[in-house]
């Protein structure tokens, strides 16, 4: 986060002032030593021998910045992580009493982050330093003794010699801009590494366009052999086979972490298999427009995020075209029109960051009616009723079958009673499609 606001912050510092600096400072002292070669050669030659001393002095310092400059801006991430962590778990800090804890290890990374700072300062102090003082002394002295021999040969007149000192003032004003805004030029530049690393990161998928003529219209589903793993070498889904017909529900069971959401995270193509192939209508995902498969997928998750906005703002994110009556309409069936009409302004009211005024029932039954206002013709349910109630859940029962009918759906779930009695059953086990009995019968125990 801290790379992307102060990031771009610095960038603009470097390419606003340090660039055009640079381009000054480093024409505007050849300029003046021709002129200064016109009075006289000979004084003319040694400035210009001179004027590269600071440009090589500011190098010497580079190496050191660039080490200080990345354990800075590691410093400031890390402690921008650690807050934003501690605000949105403020809550389960208090109830752990972890408060105190968190707050010594937020001073220990504060504590850090000062010090960082306060090296990259001192780094930079000295490239002022040695350009103000080193060069500016070094040079104004050759400028005075170059002159003074010059003049006492008889080469120049005292206005020449007088003239040759005040311009070599010139190129050491330019030259001292440029170290004023070396801090900018040199975090800038860190900064560009650093940006350029998050661009030239690989894209988790790439959206091939489409590269088939006709779309298709029924949307079956197939695993063909899906090994996915978030990281390189521990997969978590292995050899994964199955296909869900046009139409048809599927119920997908298994144990916490058997890998049942990643399966939902393949078919939204958050990401790609290992190896093997996920279809959609037959086609290879990767072969359809990406935004096109999203569009054909409703997609309700366990956890619902909301966003900042009015209640109705959050259900047309679904579908931004739709009318009151079909927002109206969606939430009678996802059971939480009668809660959003108790509320203070209705549909109107606003819903803060993930939602802080909705219980999680609530704000699931608010993903729900998403999902009916998205009419996808896939379906898929990840939990969709683990935050509700069973009395409630008999009530939703009744909207998710809406939801569902005459479309292709995915159920995940851990509880067997909430799938309906229509459904193909597939059990997940350690990222493995099992079909035996013994699975079987040790899920319909958990239930
Ligand atoms: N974004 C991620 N990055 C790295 N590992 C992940 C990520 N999401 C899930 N995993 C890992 O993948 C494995 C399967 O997780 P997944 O969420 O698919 O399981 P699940 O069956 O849906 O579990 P649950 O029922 O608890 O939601 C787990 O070991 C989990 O730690």
């Amino acid at each position: 986060m801290h790379d992307a606001v102060e990031g771009v912050e610095a960038l603009d510092a470097s390419n606003g002032l340090y660039f055009p600096q640079f381009l000054v400072g480093l024409s505007a002292p050849v300029v003046i030593c021709v002129v200064i070669g016109i009075l006289d050669w000979v004084a003319g030659l040694v400035l210009l021998l001179t004027a590269p001393i600071a440009p090589l002095l500011l190098g010497l310092t580079q190496s050191r910045f660039r080490s200080v400059s990345s354990r800075y801006h590691a410093a400031a991430n890390a402690l921008s992580a650690r807050f934003l962590d501690a605000v949105q778990g403020l809550a389960t800090l208090k109830a752990l009493n972890a408060g105190r804890a968190q707050g010594t290890e937020m001073a220990q990374a504060g504590e850090y982050f000062r010090k960082e700072t306060m090296k990259l300062l001192a780094v930079n102090q000295l490239a002022i330093f040695l350009l103000d003082w080193g060069f500016a002394v070094g040079a104004t002295g050759a400028a005075f003794v170059v002159a003074a021999l010059r003049w006492q040969a008889g080469a120049i007149s005292v206005g020449e010699a007088i003239a040759i000192v005040l311009l070599s003032l010139e190129i050491i004003r330019q030259l001292n801009l440029l170290g004023a805004f070396f801090f900018a030029g040199a975090g800038g530049r860190a900064m560009s590494r650093r940006i350029c690393q998050y661009l030239e990161e690989p894209v988790p998928v790439q959206d091939a366009g489409q590269r088939i003529h006709r779309l298709p219209s029924r949307l079956g589903i197939s695993f063909e052999d899906v090994s996915f793993g978030y990281r390189e070498g521990s997969d978590v889904l292995h050899d994964v086979s199955f296909s869900i017909d046009p139409g048809e529900t599927v119920g997908l069971l298994g144990a916490s972490g058997a890998g049942k959401s990643s399966i939902i995270h393949l078919l939204l193509r958050f990401a790609d298999p290992r190896s093997g192939r996920v279809t959609l209508g037959g086609y290879p995902l990767p072969d359809l427009p990406l935004e096109w498969v999203r569009s054909q997928m409703a997609w309700v998750a366990q956890d619902t995020w909301l966003f900042h906005g009015t209640v109705a703002e959050n259900l047309r994110i679904a579908r931004p075209d739709a009318s009151l009556r079909e927002i109206v309409a969606a939430s009678r069936a996802a059971c939480i029109h009668d809660f959003i009409s108790s509320l203070p302004d209705g549909y109107s009211t606003h819903v803060g960051e993930r939602g802080v005024r909705l219980s999680g029932g609530q704000a699931q039954r608010l993903a729900i009616a998403r999902a009916l206002l998205k009419d996808a013709p896939i379906v898929l349910l990840d939990e969709p009723t683990s935050h509700i109630d069973c009395a409630c859940e008999a009530n939703l029962r009744h909207a998710l079958e809406r939801l569902m009918e005459g479309r292709t759906v995915l159920h995940i779930t851990h509880r067997r009673h909430s799938l309906s009695s229509a459904c193909r059953l597939l059990y997940l086990e350690g990222g493995r499609i099992v079909l035996n009995e013994e699975s079987r019968d040790r899920e319909a125990m958990a239930a």
